[in-house]
C-alpha cells in the first residue's frame, strides 16, 4: 500500500441487499483507504460481485448506504452515477473486450466516457488519447500487439488489454471481479504483478475478488472474508498464512463446508492445469 496515502475512498456501512426472498449481503461494514489493494475471499454465491456491484452504482442497496470517492452512491441520479463510474474502473473474468476490434481500439473505448458521440475506428479518436493508449499498452508489455485484433489473443494477454483499457478512464479505484478464473497459474501471477504494480505505482486503490487463497496472500495488502453475505474476516495479509485462513474460515465454518471451500479450489487448480495442458 502506498504509505502516505491511507484516507478513505470507499466506506459502506450496514450494507444488506435481497433479491426478492435471497440475502445476498448481510450489514456489511467495510472501509477501504486510498491506494489500497483488498482481496474479496469467499465460496460462489458469498456476495463477492454484489459487493463489488454496489462500489460502482450497478445495483442499490435494500438498506445502508456506501460512501466512494466522497459521494453517497445510493442517493446520486443516473447522471452522477455515470459520472463516479467513469473513475471507477472494472475488469472482469472473461475480460469483456470486442473480439473483432484491435486491441489499441479496445484500450481506446475506455476513454469513451471522456469524450462525446460514439467513435469507429482507432483514427476517430484523437491523437492524445491514441499516444496514451499506447503508452498503457506498454506498461502492460503488449505494445507490439496493438494492431492484431484481441480475440487472437491468449487469455492473459486479453486480461492485460483489459487493465490497460480500464487505465484509460484514469481510475482511482480498480474493481476486479475474478480476474484470473479463467487464467493458467502463471498467466494468473502475471496478471495479479501487473495489478500490484499499478497500485503501487498509481497509488490506485485496487478491490479485487479471487478464489485463490495463495494469490490473495501474495498479492493484497489485505483480505475480507464473505460468507453467505457477510463479512467473516478482514485481516492485514502481512504475516498471515494460507492454514491461518483457512483456520479462520473453519472458526466460523462447519466442517462440511470448509471441506466444499478445499475441494473448490482442488476443482479449480485441476480444471486450469488441463486447460494450461490442452
Ligand atoms: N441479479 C440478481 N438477481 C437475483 N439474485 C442474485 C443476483 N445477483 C446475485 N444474486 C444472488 O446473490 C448471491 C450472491 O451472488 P454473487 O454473484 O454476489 O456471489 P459471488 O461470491 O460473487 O459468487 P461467484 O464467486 O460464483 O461469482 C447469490 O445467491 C446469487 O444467486
Amino acid at each position: 500500500m502506498n504509505g502516505t496515502a491511507t484516507a478513505p475512498i470507499v466506506t459502506i456501512s450496514g450494507l444488506t441487499k435481497r433479491f426478492g426472498s435471497n440475502r445476498a449481503l448481510h450489514d456489511v461494514d467495510l472501509t477501504v483507504a486510498r491506494g489500497e489493494v483488498v482481496v474479496l475471499l469467499g465460496l460462489s454465491g458469498s456476495g463477492k460481485s454484489t459487493l463489488l456491484r454496489h462500489i460502482d452504482g450497478l445495483e442499490s442497496p435494500s438498506e445502508g448506504s456506501l460512501d466512494v470517492l466522497g459521494e453517497r452512491v445510493e442517493t446520486l441520479s443516473q447522471k452522477s452515477l455515470r459520472s463516479l463510474r467513469s473513475r471507477v474502473a472494472m475488469i472482469f473474468q472473461q475480460f469483456e473486450l470486442v473480439p473483432s476490434l484491435t486491441v489499441l481500439e479496445n484500450v481506446l473505448t475506455g476513454a469513451l466516457s471522456r469524450l462525446s458521440g460514439p467513435r469507429l475506428g482507432v483514427w476517430t479518436y484523437p491523437r492524445a488519447l491514441r499516444r496514451q493508449a499506447l503508452g498503457h499498452l506498454d506498461r502492460v508489455g503488449l505494445l507490439e500487439k496493438a494492431y492484431e485484433r484481441s480475440e487472437l489473443l491468449s487469455g492473459g494477454q486479453q486480461q492485460r488489454v483489459a487493465i490497460a483499457r480500464a487505465l484509460m478512464q484514469e481510475p482511482q479505484i480498480l474493481l476486479a471481479d475474478e480476474p484470473v478464473a479463467s487464467l493458467d497459474p502463471e498467466s494468473s501471477e502475471q496478471v495479479m504483478r501487473l495489478i500490484r504494480e499499478i497500485a503501487a505505482d498509481d497509488g490506485l486503490t485496487v478491490i479485487c475478488s479471487l478464489h485463490q487463497v495463495d494469490l490473495a496472500l501474495g498479492w493484497g495488502d489485505r483480505i475480507v472474508g464473505l460468507r453467505h453475505g457477510e463479512v467473516v474476516l478482514d485481516t492485514p495479509t502481512d504475516g498471515l498464512t494460507k492454514s491461518q485462513v483457512m483456520e479462520v474460515y473453519g472458526r466460523v465454518t462447519p466442517t462440511a463446508e470448509l471441506r466444499a471451500i478445499e475441494t473448490e479450489l482442488a476443482t479449480e487448480s485441476l480444471l486450469l492445469t488441463r486447460g494450461a495442458e490442452a
